[in-house]
């Protein structure tokens, strides 16, 4: 199966196109996972026992993960989400000269998507995309403030750079295995996109602790395509979901904790499927 047949099934299997990021901020992890061998592991761990019901893919962000014990905890992550039948996408952001991006993407041996930039063009991304079998997401339209400063420039064409991103995506597809990230921050870009690629299933983070419209994300995050059997695209929350325990009644309680982790994937799952 290819990544976005993979991710079909689960959206299907789970009815939740939630993306589940994983972030676990060291500063904001629990007590109850201060005495683990690898405090982010123990942490995901249990967020993941709570929330897989609910998740469509987990997304670690690699910036939190960038030092030895970092990457143990990412690979452990990552093999147990597999083992749960969960996809895990790494939004690492990658983009660089072909050489180098050749090693990048070799992380694709052990997660099914990642995240890429594609402002050093076509050639960063040959080594992500010639994995058939794995998601690339390419970021267009990005959900912070500076967002606009750069993707948002008209080029001599009168576009704006994010719609060349979004056309140029088509165009690197031969694969079927490309996205784009487009942030809930933005709904009418996001609309705006989805009119130039009807079939790209988009990643749209921002919506919880950003404040992103979750509506827009659902109504144009997600792609029809004919092979597949549900529209495909994921709506990602990582501090709202992983951090909701903060927020609970008896954070120091375990299961109080981590239950609020699950609850918030619940309730955002139930909140996208309105729009669905
Ligand atoms: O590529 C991303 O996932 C991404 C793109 C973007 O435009 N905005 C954005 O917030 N993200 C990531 O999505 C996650 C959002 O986290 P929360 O704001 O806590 O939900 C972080 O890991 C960001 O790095």
């Amino acid at each position: 199966m290819d990544f976005f047949e993979t991710l079909a099934a689960r959206i299907d299997a789970v009815d939740s196109v939630v993306s589940v990021g994983l972030d676990p901020d060291p500063s904001r992890l629990p007590d109850h996972v201060a005495d683990a061998d690898l405090p982010r592991w123990a942490f995901n761990r249990r967020i993941i026992d709570a929330t897989h019901e609910h998740a469509a893919c987990y997304k670690p962000n690699a910036a939190f993960y960038e030092d030895p014990d970092g990457w143990r905890a990412l690979r452990e992550t990552a093999a147990y989400a597999e083992g749960k039948g969960v996809p895990v996408l790494l939004d690492a952001k990658r983009g660089d000269i072909g050489n180098t991006a050749r090693r990048y993407a070799e992380a694709l041996d052990w997660v099914d998507g990642i995240t890429v930039n594609p402002y050093l063009g076509r050639d960063s991304l040959q080594p992500f995309l010639d994995r058939a079998d794995k998601g690339v997401f390419a970021l267009c339209r990005t959900s912070n403030p500076g967002g606009a400063d750069l993707q948002d420039l008209e080029l001599a064409s009168g576009e704006p750079l994010y719609e060349r991103v979004a056309a140029l995506a088509d165009v690197w597809n031969a694969n079927g295995n490309v996205g784009l990230v487009v942030g809930a921050t933005a709904p009418e870009e996001l609309e705006t996109v989805r009119e130039i690629v009807p079939e790209i299933p988009f990643l749209v983070p921002g919506v919880g602790a950003q404040g992103g419209d979750a509506e827009a994300a659902v109504e144009h995050g997600l792609a029809s395509r004919p092979d597949l059997p549900v529209d495909v695209g994921l709506v990602n929350s990582s501090r709202r979901i992983i951090f909701a325990g903060e927020e609970s009644s008896r954070p120091d309680d375990e299961a109080t904790y981590f239950g609020a982790a699950g609850d918030a994937a619940k309730r955002l799952k139930k909140r996208l499927n309105r729009h669905r």
